[in-house]
């Protein structure tokens, strides 16, 4: 009985860091993307390719699977918090060795590393809510050994006094649950093709995120952008319309124009197409 248990722990564990390295594919391969990589090409970036950041998820597979299997069956507390910290960092790591040393997916291991242990806490059946909020119990505990580290991403909180990548998770990711998965929805049942209404889903989380990555690069100037123009492409009817994609189009050359790119919404929509994808009732796992 044991045995079956552990032996069923392990599979459903890996197919969790599965899931989650597709969804970062299918977020870097999703087109047209503004500002960020994605099939066509760098976006705003010199440094990063599609093959990097594909190259970089494969990389993130051993972390999701040991962020899964030592967050089974736990509960949130101080010791489970330590653990997922130090290998979310080991994850960090294997991703830097993998990329020489390129920031390909930091925000991601995060948003994502917190959701696949906090399935993996649930053993497997839980809620979009349960989900996000288990991961927001882990995420707001203290990690004694984490280092003190002035980034770029504390450097735009305290300068625009706004919430980063941290309090999104501790507040239990309100632009995946109140925008992108809602939108997501929405734009299936009207019809739009899977591409179509994920790209909507990005554009629900550019109305409102205060993304630090686009604060570093492009200050409050490319953050009113970011939010103004992916409104617009949402109200001329999403980007199943031709004039959402002209409201696309005009988005994405702004972004490049102000070397803008919203690096923590795409990493919320990956967020996003893992919790569609572990709730899912087609899902045969759970
Ligand atoms: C919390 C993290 C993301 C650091 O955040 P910080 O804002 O200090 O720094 P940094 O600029 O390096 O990275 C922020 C990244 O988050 C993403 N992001 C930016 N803005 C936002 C936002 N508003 N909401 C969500 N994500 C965002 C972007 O990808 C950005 O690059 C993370 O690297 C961290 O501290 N990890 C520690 C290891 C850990 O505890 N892991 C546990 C889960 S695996
Ligand atoms: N498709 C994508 N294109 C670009 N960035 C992405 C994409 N998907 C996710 N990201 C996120 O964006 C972040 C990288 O952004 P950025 O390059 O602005 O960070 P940086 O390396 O800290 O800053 P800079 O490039 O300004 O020196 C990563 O942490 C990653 O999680």
């Amino acid at each position: 009985m044991k045995l079956l248990s552990q032996t069923q722990a392990e599979a459903q564990s890996s197919q969790l860091a599965t899931m989650a390295r597709d969804c970062l594919i299918d977020e870097a391969r999703l087109s047209p993307k503004p500002g960020l990589v994605d099939s066509r090409g760098n976006g705003a970036h010199q440094d990063l390719t599609l093959a990097l950041m594909e190259r970089s998820a494969h990389s993130l597979m051993p972390a999701f699977l040991a962020l899964a299997r030592h967050s089974w069956l736990r509960p949130a507390d101080i010791a489970l918090r330590e653990t997922v910290g130090r290998l979310g960092r080991d994850g960090e790591q294997q991703m830097m060795a993998a990329t020489g040393g390129v920031n390909t997916h930091r925000g991601a291991i995060w948003a994502l590393g917190l959701l696949v242990s906090a399935a993996a806490m649930h053993g497997g059946t839980a809620s979009a809510d349960q989900l996000t909020r288990t991961a927001a119990a882990l995420a707001s505990l203290p990690d004694r050994a984490a280092p003190k580290l002035f980034s770029k991403g504390l450097k735009a909180t305290h300068r625009y006094q706004v919430p980063g990548a941290r309090e999104e998770a501790q507040q239990a990711f309100p632009h995946v649950m109140k925008l992108a998965l809602p939108q997501l929805l929405a734009s299936r049942a009207v019809g739009a093709s899977e591409n179509e209404a994920r790209l909507d889903a990005l554009m629900a989380i550019m109305t409102s995120l205060s993304d630090t990555c686009v604060l570093s690069r492009a200050g409050m100037t490319g953050l009113d952008a970011m939010q103004q123009g992916a409104r617009a492409v949402l109200l001329a009817g999403g980007c199943r319309t031709a004039a959402g994609q002209l409201a696309l189009s005009q988005l994405d050359r702004r972004m490049l124009a102000l070397n803008a790119s919203p690096g923590g919404a795409a990493d919320l929509l990956a967020a996003t197409l893992f919790i569609d994808r572990v709730c899912s009732p087609e899902h045969s796992y759970f």
